[in-house]
């Protein structure tokens, strides 16, 4: 028996600077901060865009003194006057230290905590925070933080029926309540799908795990997937295995559905692993400098990726662009102008279009459309970076996108190699320089 999950209720990130994350976040990605949380030993600053939330936690190394308030404009700077009795570390999170900034929690909304845990347990889970209440004058919440089988992943599981406050007890909301109003440039509603880099040959156990604890169910990302192999693309240079899956809920009626036929819109999880003697890749670099596996990125929903897109981009927003051949390509247009969109617009802003040629049992229908553009990392390492996704009828992934979005990642990775490697070279040749200095001097000396 699995613990059922009834939605995502937010994403947490731990990063150093969280200032600035939260600024970017703010002034680039138009998240909004709308509740905060400031302890000694903790700050916590939480934003949204439609449905999507992330939880900023002040990353800091074990023994680290505590950082400066957040200098952030518009965030109540006062300690949150609730009595949420826990008075240090991140509430409902771990306060695990990690070397790099991360993003490592995602937190599920379930029914009923305590059973959760005590399922979970049973079958092996491992469990930094068990069973925790928190209330304040709105209510109280229950929830308990769970090691997931994904390097430094958590899941944290809250159970809010019993709290009718804007957020969560201990965080104190900031401005007006209510209703957000309609961003029409920049329509992100919420998070589409998070995608998992793993090891090789670390799929099945992934799967398999989120099938056993959240009941998850396998979808197919596209037509040439294999059931045992899953999606996996190696041909020019790229070496990627993929599968995703999806959680299902209970509906009133005891049945089990995909989430988003409750008419919630759903979040899937994708696996992404590299396949071996293909080179350094993106997964492989994200292994490398996230120094384990880890949340790779998330899709934030739009229903106008092109206004969103110019949106961010104005603000400040880098995306990974396509080589500019893949606008001018005969077959790639006609698919652009099939959709009503423009090549010429569409690369502006490094967009790429899809075309999901699956009839599924139906006879003549409409041709169903996949828009994504992916930014640049937003932390100071190569790991984290966000995709914004628009779906047109078409829901898995696009084989072409993904070979696309390669190519691009793979540009950017050999471009920065390079000055790695010219850095290294430099190095080298002004060490070599203070040796031979050395040398002349004892040599003079002599
Ligand atoms: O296409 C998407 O949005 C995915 O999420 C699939 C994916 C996953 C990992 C990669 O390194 C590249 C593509
Ligand atoms: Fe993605």
């Amino acid at each position: 028996m699995a613990a059922y999950v009834q939605r995502l209720h937010h994403v947490s990130l731990h990063v150093s600077h969280a200032d600035r994350v939260a600024r970017e976040l703010v002034s680039k990605f138009k998240f909004r901060p709308f509740a905060s949380r400031y302890r000694d030993a903790s700050h916590q600053l939480a934003l949204r865009k439609g449905r999507a939330v992330f939880v900023i936690n002040d990353r800091r190394e074990a023994g680290e003194p505590v950082a400066n308030k957040w200098d952030f404009t518009g965030v109540t700077r006062e300690t949150s006057n609730y009595g949420d009795g826990v008075s240090s570390g991140c509430l409902y999170d771990v306060d695990a230290p990690y070397g790099v900034d991360t993003v490592a929690n995602v937190c599920f909304e379930v029914r009923d905590v305590q059973r959760s845990f005590q399922t979970l347990k049973r079958s092996g889970c491992s469990f930094p925070v068990t069973p925790t209440c928190v209330r304040d004058d709105s209510g109280v919440v229950t929830y308990a933080v769970v090691k997931s089988v994904v390097g430094n992943v958590c899941h944290t599981l809250i159970d809010k029926s019993r709290y009718e406050g804007g957020f969560l007890p201990g965080f104190q909301l900031i401005g007006e309540e209510g209703e957000e109003p309609e961003d029409e440039a920049c329509p992100v509603t919420h998070f589409d799908h998070i995608t998992y880099a793993c090891p090789q040959r670390f799929t099945h156990t992934a799967l398999q795990w989120y099938e056993t604890m959240f009941g998850f169910k396998r979808f197919f990302i596209g037509s040439n997937e294999d059931p045992e192999e899953g999606l996996v693309l190696d041909q020019d240079g790229i070496g990627l295995r993929l599968t995703a899956m999806q959680y299902w809920k209970c509906s009133q009626r005891g049945l089990m559905l995909p989430s988003v036929h409750q008419g919630e819109p759903d979040c899937k999880f994708v696996i992404a692993e590299s396949l071996p003697e293909k080179g350094h890749n993106q997964v492989d670099r994200f292994l490398d400098q996230h120094r384990g596996p880890g949340i790779q990125h998330i899709g934030l929903y739009t229903s106008n990726i092109l206004s969103t897109a110019e949106t961010m981009s104005r603000a400040g927003v880098r995306f990974f662009c396509p080589p500019q051949a893949y606008y001018t390509e005969e077959e790639k247009k006609q698919q652009i102008c099939a959709a009503g969109l423009s090549p010429e617009l569409l690369s502006r802003f490094g967009i790429l279009l899809d075309t999901d040629l699956r009839t599924e049992g139906r006879e003549r229908q409409l041709p169903r459309f996949l828009l994504q553009v992916f930014t640049q990392p937003l932390f100071s390492e190569d790991t984290f970076f966000l995709e914004l996704i628009e779906r047109r009828g078409a829901s898995g992934f696009g084989e072409g996108n993904i070979r696309a979005l390669w190519r691009s990642v793979q540009r950017y990775i050999e471009e920065e190699d390079q000055v790695e490697d010219q850095d290294q070279e430099l190095q080298r040749h002004m060490e070599k320089e203070d040796q031979d200095q050395d040398q002349e001097l004892k040599s003079a000396k002599r």
